[in-house]
């Protein structure tokens, strides 16, 4: 008989769980494994609620496997490392993203793009290489090997600070990559929820003109007074919408639900590029005309390396970028989950772990 997960992972450890595709969370026991030579342990400070939690505690991708530990922005305080860490010392401000395993060897990691490796491992959800499931940061603590531990500035809370190691990476990587962080460039976001919010801080520090695009005109008031935007489009308003039509350079769609990206194309360039970082369940409906005359792209991009990520984290300390957030306690998860829903937060739900989750005896 094989190992059980417990003795392969002594180390005790509690957290909220999900245990099917209903996605209710609820108090639950499990175990992490020692510090490996490679490894650093942290004490789970605070962890971001992302909507892609949302996607996998109700099964949306299709591959989700419970229990259900969720959390990939997860910031912390290191406890121990283990004794071939190099970057790393007890005491330092840490935080763990999205990614926790890759193979090192293959071409996308040679290039510092862990997030394309093919078998690059999520922080929760996915088998790890000693054969347990992976359990992210809506827990008390977190070990992971340190390639994939990003260093916290010390002027960057970690409150405010992790949701940048989702949301802020998975903005950042394509304005970079697809070049659209030039200054004098005119970039939309479409959706301004946790991604969007913070592309809009990211695309204003890096000197372009950013415009938000968003179904609901309530939104523009805070848009442009409180997060810096240049100027708001409601989409559904044509009077607004035509006049903008072919005046942008790029276009990042942080949308979580299937919506028309006809009118997205329209409003770029030509040579434009719609970035699609969203992943909404079903499928869009892409008409092929408006690519074709202009030469428009629609592109997609999943996070980002962590070499990246730490070089977003450090831009984000140097600019004073963090997310505005609501911080809850941890009996509140279920909550705060119905309401992301109904995209009723601004603009990141994040769980206070050090001050409210408390052991429990329950499984
Ligand atoms: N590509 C990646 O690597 C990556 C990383 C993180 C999250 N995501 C995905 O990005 C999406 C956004 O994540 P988030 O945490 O910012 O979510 P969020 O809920 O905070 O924000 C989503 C925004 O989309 C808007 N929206 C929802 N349905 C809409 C519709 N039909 N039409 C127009 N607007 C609509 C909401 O009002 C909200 O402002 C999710 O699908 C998430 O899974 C992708
Ligand atoms: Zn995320």
């Amino acid at each position: 008989m094989g190992e059980s997960a417990e003795q392969i992972h002594p180390k005790k450890a509690y957290g909220w769980a999900a245990r099917d595709s209903s996605g209710v969370l609820s108090p639950f026991n499990f175990s992490r494994r020692e510090t490996g030579e490679k490894d650093v342990t942290f004490k789970v400070m605070y962890c971001g609620i992302c909507h892609s939690d949302l996607h996998m505690l109700k099964n949306e991708w299709g591959n989700s496997a419970y229990p259900l530990v969720p959390g990939h922005e997860i910031a912390g305080v290191v406890t121990e490392v283990g004794s071939k860490v190099e970057k790393f010392k007890v005491g330092d401000k840490v935080g763990v993203g999205c990614i926790v395993g890759s193979c090192h060897s293959c071409d996308n990691c040679s290039k510092n793009l862990e997030n394309y490796c093919p078998k690059m491992l999520l922080t929760y959800g996915v088998k790890y290489y000693d054969g347990t499931i992976t359990y992210g940061g809506y827990s008390d603590t977190m070990v992971a090997d340190e390639h994939f531990v990003i260093s916290i500035p010390d002027n960057l809370p970690l409150d405010a600070g992790a949701p940048l190691l989702c949301a802020g990476i998975t903005v950042y990587s394509p304005m970079k990559y697809y070049g659209l962080d030039k200054p004098g460039l005119h970039v939309g976001v479409v959706g301004l929820g946790g991604l969007g919010h913070v592309a809009v801080k990211f695309a204003k520090a890096m000197g372009v003109k950013v415009t938000v695009i968003s179904t609901s005109p309530n939104k523009k008031k805070e848009a442009i007074e409180h997060l810096g935007a240049d100027s708001f489009l409601v989409s559904r308003n044509q009077d607004e919408m035509l006049p903008a039509m072919g005046t942008f350079d790029g276009i990042i769609d942080t949308v979580s639900a299937s919506h028309p990206v006809l009118p997205l194309l329209g409003l770029l360039k030509t040579n434009g590029k719609l970035i699609l970082v969203g992943a909404p369940e079903k499928p869009l409906e892409l008409p092929v005309f408006p690519l074709l005359f202009g030469r428009k792209i629609v592109a997609g991009s999943a996070i980002g390396g962590m070499k990246e990520t730490q070089e977003m984290i450090n831009f984000a300390a140097k600019h004073n970028i963090t997310a505005d957030i609501e911080v809850i306690p941890v009996d509140y998860v279920n909550t705060a989950l119905e309401r992301l829903m109904k995209a009723d937060v601004k603009y990141r739900f994040v769980i206070d772990i050090a001050n409210t989750l408390k052991p429990t005896s329950s499984i």
